[in-house]
């Protein structure tokens, strides 16, 4: 089994410097030599890993509300080739951000090759403001509408398939959902487990609840979005957007081992790490967590 490490070092999606600085830290931390003594071949070619690919953009003036339009359009689209072709080539793309609007990229590439695939997006955050919706015009706010096929068309993001159906999509983590987006939700009938539900039911039935959703049979492929800010701003600190009331450190490992053992999962996305925030020690903290995650995500057990 082998897998490939996208570092995506990518922060145009959203307002605070240093998330671009995600994928080495948590390099450095040692994921790909831990992924190796899960027994993956690990693929991790350092050459396109951490040019910042939206460098060579000229100036990048809003469209409407939308922040830095281009260079997020850019990058995604190149995250989309680049997790695709790691894809097809029969590599589990494990994707290091970076700020979320990333996920436009890589659930691209991911639906390149398993079409009939489902979406676990863990999150305080929906995600899936609208250009009329976004009141921040952050597009790290925005990635699942664009995937939905929802709103009105961006020329800029004209290469963007709406890939992904709202059946095929369920939220866990959900604490921070924008009027708007709560109104997309129910309009589309998205399936969503708030901190409300994790609360109610535990983690253990929400992941169960989750995957009869989109995956019943458990035969569908698995792309996993772990946004760490899904995590309490306790355990994942150095974030953009923390959110009080967030899932404990065991109940986001959970969900990680949970869709390990349905043996889906076909890609993983691990976001929003920023280093550049709050003292050292919430940095160092942050980043072992985002390895533990996607430790667990492909393979790590406790026994
Ligand atoms: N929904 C937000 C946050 C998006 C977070 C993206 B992430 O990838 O981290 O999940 C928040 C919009 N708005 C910010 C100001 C608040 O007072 C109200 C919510 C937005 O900017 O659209
Ligand atoms: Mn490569
Ligand atoms: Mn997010
Ligand atoms: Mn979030």
């Amino acid at each position: 089994k082998s897998l490939a490490i996208v570092g995506c070092p990518f922060s145009g999606g959203q307002p605070r410097a240093g998330v671009d600085q995600g994928p080495i830290h948590l390099i450095h931390a040692g994921l790909p030599k831990q992924l190796e003594e899960l027994g993956w071949k690990v693929h991790f070619d350092g050459h396109h890993q951490f040019e910042d690919v939206s460098a060579a953009i000229g100036p990048d003036s809003p469209i409407g509300k939308l922040k830095n339009p281009r260079r997020v359009s850019k990058v995604c689209e190149e995250v989309a080739k680049v997790v695709g072709e790691h894809a097809k080539n029969g590599q589990l793309p494990v994707t290091l951000g970076g700020d979320h609007s990333l996920a436009m990229g890589t659930i691209s590439g991911t639906f390149e090759k398993y079409p009939d695939a489902c979406v676990v997006w863990v999150d305080a955050h929906a995600d899936i403001n609208t250009t009329d919706t976004t009141d921040s015009g952050n597009i790290h706010g925005m990635p699942v509408s664009f995937l939905l096929g929802l709103g009105e068309k961006v020329e800029e993001f004209k290469w963007v398939k709406p890939v992904l159906k709202p059946s095929r999509l369920v939220y866990i983590g959900l604490r921070d959902v924008d009027a708007g987006e709560k109104r997309i939700l129910k309009e589309n009938n998205i399936k969503a487990f708030s901190m409300h539900e994790v609360d109610k039911y535990g983690i253990g039935k929400v992941v169960e609840m989750a995957l009869d959703h989109v995956n019943p049979n458990r035969d569908r492929p698995i792309h996993l979005s772990f946004d760490v800010d899904a995590l309490d701003p306790t355990v994942a600190p150095s974030t953009g957007t923390p959110v009080r009331g967030g899932l404990t450190f065991r109940e986001g490992h959970y969900i990680c081992e949970a869709i390990y053992e349905t043996g889906c999962l076909v890609a993983l996305d691990i976001m929003e790490v920023n280093p550049s925030l709050r003292d050292a020690e919430s940095v160092r903290q942050t980043v072992a967590v985002g390895c533990s995650l996607a430790r667990s995500a492909l393979g790590e057990t406790l026994l």
